[in-house]
């Protein structure tokens, strides 16, 4: 699993402001009312409890401050647990948090302890990120780039295609490229058909992942992807909106999943 780094996580708020910006251009919608949208509700000063976690590869510097300022961010009452795993969980239970936020390498989830939803980062962060490609209001048609079908990616064409966008996906597995043409019926994409996408949606761990033949002059990109999957000298181009931001908006819809 590609892990957050402490850099990664550097000026984070800024990131998320830039990154909502950019959302409100595109879209027309900041990510507070598209999460509203999507899962159908609204944040009420929850108490969330966020527990450190020293499972295989350990606690990630600021990670855990990260969330705090994300639960801030969302108008509710975030703390960090005195202590990690199971003393910090013990804990939260015990002074009655609503919503517990806490990772291991492998999941990250939200648990909201009084109506029992619960949430997975993954799943959370391929539908906010694809939601958000979808919007795109100079879209000229349904047609959605996805590329990449991990545990983010894949969760992301899966909602795109309930959603009813013409998805055209790529990944070089080829195991998961035929189990999202088999259950989710997506379009294999061919660059030899020269098809341009307005709207892309990218979930890998590589960087300049997206070329040039791939997408209109004016496009919406939307990736959790680290490192970026726009290379530099596309990056430049004034029409190309690129809304990618390592960890704020697929914790969003985490919460908006669980109230
Ligand atoms: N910003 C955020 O909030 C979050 C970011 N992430 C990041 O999202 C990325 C994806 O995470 P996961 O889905 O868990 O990883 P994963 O390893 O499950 O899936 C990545 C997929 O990308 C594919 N891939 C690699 N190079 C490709 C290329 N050039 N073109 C098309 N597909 C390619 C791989 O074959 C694999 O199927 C990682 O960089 C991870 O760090 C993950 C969760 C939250
Ligand atoms: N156990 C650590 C947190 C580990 C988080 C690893 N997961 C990722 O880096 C995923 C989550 C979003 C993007 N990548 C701690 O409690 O400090
Ligand atoms: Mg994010």
């Amino acid at each position: 699993m590609a892990l957050l780094t402490p850099e990664d996580l550097e000026d984070l708020l800024n990131k998320l402001r830039q990154s909502n910006e950019t959302i409100k251009a595109s879209t027309g919608k900041g990510i507070t009312e598209i999460c509203e949208e999507v899962y159908g509700t609204r944040p009420a000063s929850q108490k969330v409890a966020i527990v450190p976690i020293t499972a295989g590869n350990g606690i990630i510097g600021n990670f855990s401050s990260s969330l705090l300022a994300i639960t801030e961010y969302f108008g509710l009452e975030g703390y960090i647990t005195d202590h990690p795993d199971i003393t910090g969980y013990h804990q939260a239970v015990s002074d009655g948090a609503d919503i517990l936020l806490m990772a291991d390498d492998h999941m990250f989830i939200a648990h909201n302890l009084k109506n029992g939803k619960i949430a997975a980062n993954h799943i959370c962060t391929g539908v906010i990120y694809s939601e958000i490609a979808s919007r795109f209001i100079h879209a000229g048609s349904k047609d959605v780039m996805v590329i990449g079908l991990g545990r983010v990616g894949y969760a992301g064409a899966e909602h795109l295609v309930k959603k009813g966008f013409n998805v055209y996906a790529y990944d070089p597995n080829t195991e998961f490229m035929e189990k999202a043409i088999e259950e989710l019926g997506v379009n294999a994409y061919d660059s030899a058909d020269h098809k341009k996408f307005s709207m892309v949606f990218e979930a890998t761990p590589n960087a300049n992942t997206i070329s040039e033949g791939m997408i209109t002059d004016r496009c919406l990109i939307s990736t959790p992807g680290i490192p970026c999957a726009l290379p530099a000298e596309l990056a430049e181009n004034g029409d190309i909106d690129l809304v990618m931001e390592p960890l704020v908006i697929g914790a969003a819809a985490m919460l908006y999943s669980v109230f």
